[in-house]
């Protein structure tokens, strides 16, 4: 039965700004979401972007509101049964991941599993992740070769804030200074190119056999059919994030034109639907890569525990961490390029001592 219900909202500065074709950000704010339930705590957190495809900020705060001040004297299992038929979080998928991760939370803690198992029993341990190096115009060589020697395989640019032709040639100069085999590199366009352009960048990184991992959102119009075209240029794949969500109703996964998927459970609205779509995804042929979205380590070791439990071959973009210059609890690490989790149950986040145990809002 659930005893109190917190609610306690943050503002986290970055060490740097984080920037991308559809902007950026400086700070992160958010909710962190507490239930209390037969003495153990389960947390979640709510840390809304509407730029990745998230409610705003105002109606996350009136959904949280009106879901959690129900949620008292209620049992976990059925709340989280009840999820999906409740109208509360549908249009609000940030508030729907805080609320879902925080009782899945408490519920895997009760069942003394790590959440990835009691995600999926057949969970992995430890998962490959990308290194997140921020704009393609800032990132040196040797920021590159720090990492590379760190053990990441995966170093993912954002690209399309310069002309192509300028994004061009700085990944020809990243490219001599890397070693292929060691490292490739992920880029994210977040749709900024036309499909002209992205046609002649994509020849051209062709052409020159440059050691690109994928290109998330290459095109501002990503239309299935653009997609499949320029898919059929490149050997490696194209992904859609940002503007999945906009087809998922109305298209076949097999019909989206790319090869891959990026799946954010704070942007799709919880843990159990972004891993059946992932599931989908791979029994349909199309990889899948799970990311965070910059959240604090509330947010961030749900979506890692998820990401076990899907259990894939590719690296993940949960290695976000590191981007906050201040956290609300120790987040997942990684080292040599991967996360390895500890069999403690939940999803593992927990606050530090230090910090009051009390929420600045209970219900
Ligand atoms: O993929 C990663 O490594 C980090 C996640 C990431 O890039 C991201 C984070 C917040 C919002 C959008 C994005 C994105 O992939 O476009
Ligand atoms: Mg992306």
């Amino acid at each position: 039965m659930i005893e109190q219900v917190g609610l306690r909202p943050y503002d986290l500065p970055l060490r740097r700004a984080w920037d991308s074709a559809r902007g950026g950000f400086a700070r992160r704010r958010g909710w962190l979401v507490s239930v209390v339930a037969d003495g153990l705590t389960g947390y979640g957190d709510c840390a809304p972007l509407p730029a990745a495809g998230t409610e705003t900020a105002d109606a996350t705060e009136i959904a949280l509101t009106s879901y959690l001040t129900r949620l008292t004297g209620q049992d976990v299992a059925r709340c989280l049964a009840e999820l999906d038929s409740d109208p509360t979080l549908n249009s609000t998928p940030a508030a729907r991941y805080a609320v879902e991760s925080a009782l899945s939370d408490l519920a895997s803690q009760r069942a003394q599993q790590p959440l990835r198992q009691w995600l999926a029993p057949d969970a992995a341990d430890r998962l490959a992740v990308n290194a997140m190096l921020g704009t393609l115009g800032q990132v040196r060589a040797d920021d590159l070769a720090a990492h590379a020697a760190h053990g990441f395989r995966v170093c993912k640019l954002k690209v399309g804030m310069q002309t192509p032709a300028a994004d061009l040639a700085a990944l020809q100069i990243l490219a001599q200074t890397v070693n292929a085999e060691a490292i490739r590199l992920r880029l994210d366009a977040n749709g900024a190119w036309t499909i002209d352009q992205a046609r002649w960048i994509l020849e051209q990184l062709a052409r020159f056999e440059l050691p690109i991992e994928s290109l998330e959102e290459p095109i501002i119009k990503p239309i299935p059919e653009h997609l499949a075209e320029l898919q059929a240029r490149v050997a490696f794949p194209l992904a859609l994030d940002e503007s999945l969500v906009t087809y998922l109703a109305t298209h076949d996964l097999t019909q989206l034109g790319v090869k891959r998927l990026v799946l954010k459970p704070a942007v799709l609205g919880g843990l159990r639907r972004t891993l059946t779509l992932a599931q989908r995804a791979q029994a349909a042929g199309i990889e899948v890569v799970m990311t965070s979205v910059v959240d604090s380590a509330a947010g961030l070791w749900p979506t890692v525990q998820l990401a076990a439990a899907l259990n894939g071959p590719l690296a993940h973009g949960v290695a976000t961490a590191d981007w906050l210059a201040a956290d609300l609890g120790p987040a997942p690490r990684a080292c040599a390029g991967m996360i390895e989790l500890s069999s403690q149950v939940g999803s593992g986040f927990e606050l530090p001592a230090s910090s009051s145990k009390q929420p600045a809002i209970t219900y």
